[in-house]
Formats: structure tokens, C-alpha cells, sequence
């Protein structure tokens, strides 16, 4: 049985006062530009390594993003029209906030903090945070395994976030107000969209086989040297399909009721996809880095317990029509589409094709077709820094303010 949030009586939200950790990061920087056009969002604190502390942010930072940080204001922009600002205007530049060290203590303010933190910090950082009462939506892998920790794609399973009563009732003292919620790795992001989208309309997968072509972004700054990568492509990235094989079970997977704690509280406990009879999914990953600066491409081929599997035309049907809760919500950064579906037999391509017309906030999925092996084959491309991290952290705090988990 998978446990769902009932909606809460809640009025649209007031403006948000909201942090980034890791902040003069890829990620972090992406939260940045996304914020700072946010109807809800303000950005008040910004935070990084010992490095950067006690900077000006526009000294601390490597800046990589297409808009000039001098014209990037701090969010909470009414309409969420533009985050452009008047230079000659006393309005607040992100440019010109001090970074802070990631302490709780430095981020008393915020009602949320963003995590763009480098995974060997993440880990004590934000459970600091989260004893402190600050909630934290992060990008980091150390929680996703956490058995009380929602592992949320947004656009797949937010009814997760049901678990964060019990990770706080369970934290020791128990919590109000902290919790920690992640983001999946960024490949497993863009590919268990559709995936989602196909168990949806024709009920469960057996067998993935995903195969992926990464962007070099998606190693951070500096990431992978170039006399690396440049006309090249190289076969490993550590630790990244084990995590792809896990984390997918975890997201397409229910909630269940398992077993009692020892004061006799009933626990709840996450499926792994294996709940209500399902035959168990395998799904085995092959990591590539190829020489593309943005956006994550996967070849996906899969089969489908059902017999007579759907056909090409109906899996390109269910993809068009895959319409989520955070849509339905009107989280102000969901995707009008959440999967493009391109016919063009070329169709989508990095360069052409990673921001949509969605901002990078949906996936694009080409070239459906049979697979004479399994059943069906197709091609998703996804923004790894978007959709795949600081877009998805975004939308999960969205629908935490309108459930009235964060307020
Ligand atoms: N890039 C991507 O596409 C994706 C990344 N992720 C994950 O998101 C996180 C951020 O990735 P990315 O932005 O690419 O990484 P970067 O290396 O670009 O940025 C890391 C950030 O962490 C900060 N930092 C490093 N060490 C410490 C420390 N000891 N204390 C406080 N802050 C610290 C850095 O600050 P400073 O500048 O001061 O060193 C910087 O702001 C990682 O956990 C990554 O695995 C997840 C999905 C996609
Ligand atoms: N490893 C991914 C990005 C990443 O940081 O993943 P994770 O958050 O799972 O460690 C890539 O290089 O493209």
C-alpha cells in the first residue's frame, strides 16, 4: 500500500527565505540563476567551503552561467517574470552577498536550505542542518540509500516526501521542522521519467538496460581534464551505474507498512519496487563520459511483464500524455510537458535539444522504436544540471510548501 500526502489546508505561499549550501558550485550556481526568478523564493544566505567564506559571492565564484551575475537579483520576483535588476538600483545583487560558512548558526533565517554541496562535505553538513530544524532538499548521494529519507524525482514520486514525518518523529531529539529529502543521481533522474511514465500506462517493467552518454558538467568545475575527454570518450564513472541500478528501485518503488520499532510505533519502509505481487525489476546501467558540456544522454531499451507488450505508437502515446501531480499542483517550476517526445529520426540532440522548451525542467525522448531483443527501445536526454539537479531540488521544496510540509 503507498502511503500519500492528504493535501493540506494551505494559502499560497508567502515569500520563502531560502539558502544554497555549496552555492559557488555547477549545481549551486544553477540554483542560483533558478531562484533568482522564483515567485516564492528569496535567496538570504549563500554558503561554501572555507575557501570562499567571508567573500564577496561575485569574488568567491567561478561564474558559468549564460546571465551576468551583476544583473542577478535574489528571487521572490512577483509574477516571476524576470530576476533582471537595475544595476543602479539598491535592490539586493546575489553578487554582492558574503558567503558564508555552512553552519547552521550562519543560515538561522532560512526556512529551507538547497544543498549544492561537494558529497565529502555533504554528508555531516547537512545532518547538522537538519538537527538544527532547517529543512534541506539536496543534490548529494549521501542520504539516498537513508531507509527514512525520500529519494525524490519530482516528477515521479513526491508522494514520498510522506516519509518525512516518520524521519523526524524517529530523529533523536525528535523534529518539527528538519529533515533531509534528495535528489537522485542525474542520470537515473532523466531516465526514470519515462520509465514512470510506461509503468503508468501499461503497468510494470521487468527488465532496463540503460546505456548512458554524461556530460562533462556533470563532474562539477573544473571536472574532467581536458586532454581527458576532448575527442574522446571514456567508459567509467565511478560509482555511477550501482547507483542507477539501486536508486530507480527505490523511486519507482511504494511505500508499505513493515514492522513495529521497539516502543511498538508502526514504521513505514520503502518497497524497492517488489510490493503487491510485482515481479522484481532488473536493470543494469553502462556509464560513459563523452565530450558534450550539458545535458545527459541514455539509450533505454526495456521489457514489459505485460504479453502482447504495448506497441511503438502506444508507448509514444503514453509518453505524450504523461501528466504529474507537481503539474497538476501548479508548482511554479514544473514543466508544462514533462516528456517531449520527438519523431525526427535524429531528434534530441545535447545541443540542440538539452534545455526544451521547458528551461531544462522536462526530458526529450526520440527515436521509439521495437527492440528485437526486448520489447521497446528509445533514446531520453535530460539537463543534468536542471532537471537533473538544482530544477528537481526546486520543484521538491514547491510541493513541499503547497502540502504544507515546510512552512
Ligand atoms: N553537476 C551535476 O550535474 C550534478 C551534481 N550532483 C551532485 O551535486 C553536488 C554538487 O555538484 P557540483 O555542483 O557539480 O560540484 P562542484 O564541485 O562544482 O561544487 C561543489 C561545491 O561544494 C562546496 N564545497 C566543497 N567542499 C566543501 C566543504 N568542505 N564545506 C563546504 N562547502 C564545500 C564548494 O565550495 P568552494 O567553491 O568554496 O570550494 C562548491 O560550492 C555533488 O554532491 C554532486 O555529486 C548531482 C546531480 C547532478
Ligand atoms: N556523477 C554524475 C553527477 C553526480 O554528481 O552524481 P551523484 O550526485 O549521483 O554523485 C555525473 O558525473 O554526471
Amino acid at each position: 500500500m503507498s502511503s500519500k500526502i492528504t493535501p493540506a489546508a494551505v494559502s499560497l505561499p508567502k515569500k520563502i527565505k531560502v539558502g544554497v549550501l555549496g552555492a559557488t558550485g555547477t549545481v549551486g550556481q544553477r540554483f542560483i540563476t533558478l531562484l533568482s526568478e522564483h515567485p516564492w523564493f528569496i535567496i538570504e544566505a549563500l554558503g561554501a567551503s572555507e575557501r570562499s567564506k567571508g567573500k564577496k559571492y561575485i569574488e568567491a565564484v567561478k561564474w558559468k552561467q549564460t546571465i551576468p551575475l551583476s544583473g542577478i537579483g535574489l528571487g521572490g520576483v512577483d509574477g516571476a517574470i524576470s530576476s533582471t535588476i537595475d544595476l543602479h538600483s539598491d535592490e539586493g545583487r546575489v553578487a554582492d552577498l558574503i558567503v558564508r560558512g555552512c553552519t547552521p548558526e550562519e543560515f538561522q533565517n532560512c526556512q529551507i536550505v538547497f544543498s549544492g554541496l561537494d558529497a565529502d562535505a555533504a554528508g555531516e553538513i547537512e545532518s547538522a542542518f537538519r538537527s538544527s530544524d532547517i529543512p534541506v532538499f539536496s543534490n548529494a548521494k549521501n542520504y539516498r540509500r537513508d531507509p527514512h529519507v525520500p529519494l525524490i524525482v519530482p516528477l515521479v514520486n513526491p508522494s514520498h516526501l510522506s516519509m518525512i514525518s516518520q524521519q523526524q518523529r524517529l530523529h533523536s531529539p525528535p523534529l518539527s521542522k528538519g529533515f533531509i529529502v534528495t535528489n537522485a543521481n542525474c542520470s537515473t533522474t532523466g531516465y526514470v521519467i519515462p520509465l514512470a511514465a510506461l509503468e503508468k500506462a501499461f503497468g510494470p517493467i521487468e527488465s532496463v538496460l540503460v546505456t548512458t552518454m554524461q556530460a562533462i558538467s556533470g563532474a562539477g568545475y573544473p571536472g574532467v581534464p581536458s586532454l581527458d575527454i576532448l575527442g574522446n570518450v571514456v567508459p567509467y564513472i565511478g560509482g555511477e551505474e550501482e547507483k542507477i541500478e539501486w536508486e530507480t528501485l527505490k523511486i519507482l518503488g511504494g511505500i508499505i507498512d513493515s514492522d513495529t520499532n521497539h516502543e511498538g510505533t508502526p514504521l513505514k519502509t520503502f518497497d524497492m519496487h517488489q510490493a503487491g505481487g510485482r515481479p522484481s525489476l532488473r536493470v543494469s546501467a553502462s556509464c560513459n563520459r563523452v565530450p558534450v558540456i550539458d545535458g545527459h544522454m541514455e539509450c533505454v531499451s526495456l521489457r514489459f511483464h505485460r504479453r502482447p507488450p504495448p506497441s511503438p505508437q502506444q508507448v509514444r502515446e503514453a509518453l505524450r500524455a504523461f501528466h504529474t501531480e507537481i503539474q497538476s499542483l501548479g508548482c511554479p517550476s514544473a514543466p508544462r510537458k514533462a516528456i517531449e517526445v520527438f519523431e525526427e529520426p535524429d531528434r534530441p540532440q545535447p545541443r540542440l535539444d538539452v534545455k526544451g522548451t521547458h528551461n531544462g525542467a522536462a526530458v526529450s525522448v526520440g527515436r521509439i522504436r521495437q527492440c528485437q531483443v526486448l520489447d521497446i527501445k528509445f533514446v531520453v536526454l535530460s539537463d543534468n544540471v536542471s532537471i537533473g539537479a538544482a530544477t528537481s531540488s526546486i520543484m521538491n521544496a514547491e510541493y513541499a510548501v503547497l502540502k504544507g510540509i515546510v512552512s
